[in-house]
């Protein structure tokens, strides 16, 4: 039988998660499955003969010819396929190497119930996101997609939920300098939002107390969001010369309708849980000294519900969306990438780190 455009979609987003580089030979014939797969055969015009890049990815779309795009797409998942077992395979040769490499050092990730929990576990920095975070949380979202669990949970150690991006990301710059990491980050920050955009199962956050920045705009795309009374929800991106992303400057608008988006968005205004409740950011408001109970009770009690009907129901009210979702995460992700070359961004991050600036 052939792949289905579901094990087509899957294999798109494993190949993000791939822990080893597969080469630019094995990249290339990915990218043209997947052009022939979703678009036919090759119908752009040759680059020029020093378009080198271009013009390797045009020879090898156009090496396909008129392989059928069904051909194509199960030829993809087979690579994608053969590329993951090899990378299993590899990783099985040091199980504990592997395990401290690819487990969580950022997370503390359980199942219990039908419930996978994530908990963002860098109390001591109020759960600030570092990339090893980011990388960290993608891969428990692919592991948790494939595990038995019914429902995932995000939570944070602590008394943040999360402080959103750690500020040691801009000064953590390579060799390649200040560009090549705002680029990587753009490409890191985009495979990140997609992993939430694709969750297939639904997907809650448990906000135990202050988020900032993206550990809130993701929240657009939570099923459910339960938050402590002590929880606040802010996102001051002109402050940090920044812009927002995770989908906000799309979910957020829709949410709670324009003006009260742009107050967040633009001029940075912190919510309270309940604010962010009348606003249908939030889904309840529990008092803090009872939340953790309450929460799990409820959690616990959904996370029984039939599996598959929870899940195509959440294919029906977030599928039609995915396509639209994508291109702005895109998009936020390009500007972003601007952005934080610039003097506003770069002033705000050394304000931080000199004491000048705190939330
Ligand atoms: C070249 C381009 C690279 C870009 C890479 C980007 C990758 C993707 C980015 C996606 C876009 C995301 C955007 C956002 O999330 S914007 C929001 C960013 N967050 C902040 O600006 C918060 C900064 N923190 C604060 O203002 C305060 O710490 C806070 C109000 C949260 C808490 O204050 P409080 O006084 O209660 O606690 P402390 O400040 O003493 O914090 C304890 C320690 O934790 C450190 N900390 C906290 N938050 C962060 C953070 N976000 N980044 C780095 N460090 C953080 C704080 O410094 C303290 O550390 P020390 O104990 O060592 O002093």
């Amino acid at each position: 039988m052939g792949a289905c455009q579901k094990d087509f979609e899957s294999a798109v987003n494993q190949v993000k998660l791939l822990k080893k580089d597969p080469g630019n030979e094995v990249k290339l014939k990915l990218y043209a499955l997947y052009k022939q797969a979703t678009e036919g055969a090759c119908n752009t015009p040759k680059p020029g003969l020093f378009d080198l890049i271009n013009k390797a990815k045009w020879d090898a779309w156009n090496a396909l010819g008129n392989l059928p795009k069904e051909t194509a797409r199960q030829n993809y998942v087979d690579l994608v396929s053969g590329l993951r077992s090899s990378s299993d395979s590899s990783s099985q040769v040091k199980p504990e190497a592997d395990k401290k490499r690819a487990g969580y050092d950022t997370l503390v990730i359980t199942s219990e119930d039908c419930i996978t929990k994530i908990m963002l576990n860098r109390p001591a920095k109020k759960n600030a996101l570092t990339t090893q975070m980011y990388r960290e949380i993608m891969l428990a979202l692919e592991a948790a997609s494939k595990d038995d669990s019914t429902i995932t949970v995000f939570t944070g150690n602590g008394d943040y939920y999360s402080s959103g991006n750690d500020l040691t990301n801009f000064t953590d710059i390579p060799p390649g300098g200040i560009e090549e990491k705002a680029k990587n980050s753009a490409i890191l920050l985009r495979d990140f939002v997609d992993c939430f955009i694709d969750f297939p199962k639904p997907l809650v956050a448990v906000v135990n107390g202050p988020a900032v920045g993206i550990s809130v705009t993701i929240l657009g795309l939570f099923d459910l969001v339960y938050a402590s009374d002590r929880a606040t929800f802010h996102t001051p991106f002109s402050h940090l010369g920044q812009t927002p992303e995770g989908c906000s400057s799309y979910t957020f608008p829709k949410i709670m309708g324009p003006a009260k988006a742009v107050e967040m968005l633009i001029f940075g205004k912190k919510l309270t849980a309940g604010e962010a409740y009348a606003q249908g950011l939030v889904t309840e408001v529990f008092p803090d000294s009872t939340f953790q109970k309450e929460v799990w009770t409820r959690l616990k009690a959904y996370s029984k519900l039939p599996q598959n009907a929870m899940h195509i129901s959440k294919q029906i009210i977030r599928n039609h969306e995915k396509e639209k979702l994508h291109a702005i995460n895109a998009e936020e992700s390009r500007i972003l990438q601007e952005r934080w070359l610039s003097d506003e961004c770069m002033n705000a991050v050394m304000d931080f780190f000199s004491r000048k600036a705190k939330l």
